[in-house]
């Protein structure tokens, strides 16, 4: 069993609110992707969380430096988790966890761009982050990548804290990522790129929660 998280990866407001309705229903986890909450802030977390109640709300923050001051306002408003970049360092981490322990929620470090994810991997455990995302961003697809050699080695290590994946993530590769030890799989283009994204973000939980 995988939980499921939407990336709601648009600038617009009202056409982010519009689609996390309806895709709500079919996924745990609903994801203010970190362009859309850089051009919304923190009106649009505290609008999703007063509409979609049953949902976790993440934040994707991405946050480089002042881990604790810039996040601790997302958890107050809401926040179920937000991500910290690996890049930045274990003191920015920290700050992001000490934030979250406030509000009893939980911190995701994102692996971007993190040279030697091993390593970090186990500060951040040993830290007291929940969830550790491994990610293939956007141009790194672009430029042919994906996340499952990130994903094996991860696993590997048995730390026994969640792991996330995200990166071009679709239904066709949703039970290869649940098998290789995925405990939330995300997806974005292939549900909010789709005919019907309801549909879409059906498939994939179906398979997540299998
Ligand atoms: O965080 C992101 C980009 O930095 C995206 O939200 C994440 O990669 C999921 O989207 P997709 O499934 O389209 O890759």
């Amino acid at each position: 069993m995988a939980l499921t998280q939407m990336a709601l990866d648009s600038l617009d407001f009202d056409a982010t609110v519009a689609l996390a309705a309806k895709v709500a229903p079919h996924v745990d986890i609903l994801e203010i992707g970190t362009p859309c909450i850089k051009h919304n802030g923190i009106k649009l977390l505290e609008t999703l969380k007063a509409k979609f109640p049953k949902n976790q709300i993440l934040v994707d923050l991405k946050t480089m430096d002042a881990g604790e001051y810039e996040s601790e306002p997302f958890y107050k408003a809401g926040a179920d988790i937000c991500t910290v970049l690996g890049a930045s360092g274990i003191a920015t981490i920290k700050g992001v966890v000490a934030a979250a322990k406030k509000y009893g929620k939980e911190v995701q470090v994102d692996m971007i761009n993190v040279a030697n994810k091993e390593a970090l991997t186990k500060e951040c455990v040993a830290a007291g982050v929940q969830i550790i995302g491994v990610h293939t961003g956007l141009d790194a697809q672009a430029a042919g990548h994906t996340p499952f050699a990130d994903l094996a080695m991860i696993a590997g290590l048995k730390t026994g804290v969640k792991i996330s994946v995200a990166g071009g993530v679709k239904a066709a590769t949703t039970q290869q990522v649940k098998d290789a030890g995925a405990s939330i799989i995300v997806a974005g283009a292939a549900i909010y790129g789709a005919a019907d994204p309801a549909a879409a973000a059906a498939e994939i939980t179906k398979i997540a929660h299998g």
